[in-house]
């Protein structure tokens, strides 16, 4: 094979994952809400090991003020598309507040809805030790669980806002005890948000599961970050710490349409030959031929 052709890449699974961590080979995530997005990390010449639908979809495609209002139809919605476009990297979809504290029944019923509609591999849920039940139960039905722990958007309110977890000793050993009780209930792998640098450390060295952070330091088993964040798509006066700019798309976009704009304006756009189509000149001739006969029945009507 010559070093031009990229060797085929195989489809991420928990094993693979699993072996990445082992490796000590860093996982690489990113989100994901729509088909062009997913063919871009499926494409990637840098391997995406995972594309998560975020629920972060909420604020950043659906203009929602929080994730909470997001449904499991809307989620559904963009899931289904993401997967379209997505081929080699591990399909993990965000369940919605709502819709799996409710019962266990409610969760696998929710659950089995996005596997089944969406075609997804795996879930992710939000919460400490009290969805435990919830995650044992997902699991025993054979959809994996990726758990989140530390910052939960989904309870922004009752947190008072989007803060740093687990800063005292008593946050930390509430959050690593929610992280065993999760291991222990089967999930498959864990997103730890902002919390320090120690404790993301100290928790991806005792779990035995891949750890996948953000705001949480360099050494957890991977790191995730939102589409929109790393790329710049929205104007946002607020950047939260953990988040790098890998690029400015907003302003790439914004010269383009203003571009777009001033050409269609000044009529430089399109060019009559090389953007616009040509007929043939007899065909021309004969359609104006028919025009002005047409015209002169009319008259003599
Ligand atoms: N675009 C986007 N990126 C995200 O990472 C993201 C979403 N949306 N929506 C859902 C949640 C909300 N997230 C957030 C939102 C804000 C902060 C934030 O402002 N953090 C403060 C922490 C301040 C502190 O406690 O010291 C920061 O300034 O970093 C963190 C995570 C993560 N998720
Ligand atoms: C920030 C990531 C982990 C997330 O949960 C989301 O995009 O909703």
């Amino acid at each position: 094979m010559s070093v031009h052709t990229p060797l085929p890449r195989k489809k991420t699974t928990i094993a693979s994952l699993l072996a990445s961590r082992s490796s000590g080979t860093p996982i690489t995530v990113v989100t994901a809400y729509d088909y062009p997005t997913a063919l871009t990390l499926s494409s990637s010449s840098c391997p995406i090991d995972m594309t998560l639908v975020g629920d972060s979809l909420a604020q950043t495609a659906l203009g929602l003020p929080s994730t909470t209002s997001l449904t499991l139809d809307e989620m559904i919605h963009h899931a289904k598309a993401v997967a379209r476009g997505t081929t080699t990297p591990f399909l993990v979809v965000d369940m919605p507040f709502g819709s799996f504290h409710i019962s266990e029944e409610q969760a696998a019923r929710n659950a089995c809805r996005l596997v089944q509609e969406a075609g997804i591999d795996a879930v992710k849920l939000e919460g400490g030790r009290e969805i435990a039940p919830i995650v044992r139960k997902l699991t025993s039905i054979g959809i994996p669980v990726m758990a989140h722990v530390g910052l939960l958007p989904q309870r922004h309110v009752a947190m008072s806002g989007y803060r740093v977890q687990g800063k005292d000793v008593a946050g930390a050993e509430r959050i690593w005890g929610d992280a065993l009780a999760l291991q222990e209930a089967g999930a498959f792998s864990m997103v730890i948000e902002a919390v320090p640098t120690p404790l993301a450390k100290y928790m991806t060295e005792n779990l035995d599961i891949p750890t996948i952070g953000i705001g949480a330091g360099p050494y957890t088993n991977g790191q995730v970050l939102v589409w929109d964040d790393l790329l710049t798509t929205t104007p946002s006066d607020h950047k939260p710490k953990f988040v790098r700019r890998f690029a400015d798309v907003r302003s790439l976009r914004e010269k383009a349409i203003a571009a777009y704009s001033t050409a269609v304006k000044d009529r430089s756009f399109p060019h009559e030959i090389d953007e616009s189509y040509k007929m043939d000149k007899s065909e021309w001739e004969k359609f104006m031929e028919r025009r002005r006969a047409d015209e002169s029945s009319v008259k003599s009507d």
